[in-house]
């Protein structure tokens, strides 16, 4: 995405620098793509490859927190990021890899290296409410 200088002085939120609601959607798209081709974490995505609706559900739900954790409009509807991943005991490897496939949609999509490293922030503060659950 560019902009003008006026603009990245005039504090543009993480959201717009992602491309807005449709900006979240592919990558949100592309990182859960990549989740089910990952060895490391394709057995929990597994069970869900027959219910597309859950899925989709699933997506909207994640597009709605990214979206209200970078500064767009906040309509999120989902589970706490403790309680969506209650149960599943998921270890720091399995954070990490599930990280590096949003890291690499965002450098397939040719997100800047700034929004990049603005998600990846946002990632590394999530980690211990997710982490062991
Ligand atoms: C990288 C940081 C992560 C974020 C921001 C994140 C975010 C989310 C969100 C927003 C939901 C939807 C909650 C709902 O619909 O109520 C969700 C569900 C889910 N997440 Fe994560 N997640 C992350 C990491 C992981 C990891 C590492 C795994 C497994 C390796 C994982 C597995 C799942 C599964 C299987 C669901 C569906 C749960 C269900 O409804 O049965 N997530 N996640």
């Amino acid at each position: 995405m560019s902009m003008s200088l006026a603009q990245e002085l005039n504090t543009v939120t993480l959201f717009e620098r992602l491309g807005g609601a449709a900006g979240v959607r592919r990558i949100v798209d592309g990182a859960i793509a990549a989740h089910m081709c990952n060895p490391i974490i394709r057995e929990r995505f597994i069970p869900y490859e027959d219910r597309p609706e859950y899925v989709e559900e699933v997506k909207k739900h994640t597009c709605d927190f990214f979206a209200a954790g970078s500064g767009g409009p906040d309509n999120y509807r989902g589970r706490s990021m403790a309680e969506a991943h209650r149960g599943m005991n998921i270890s720091a490897a399995e954070y990490e890899a599930a990280s590096n496939d949003i890291m690499n949609t965002m450098t397939a999509l040719k997100y800047d290296g700034t929004s990049r490293s603005m998600v990846h922030d946002v990632l590394r503060t999530l980690e211990s409410v997710i982490l062991h659950k």
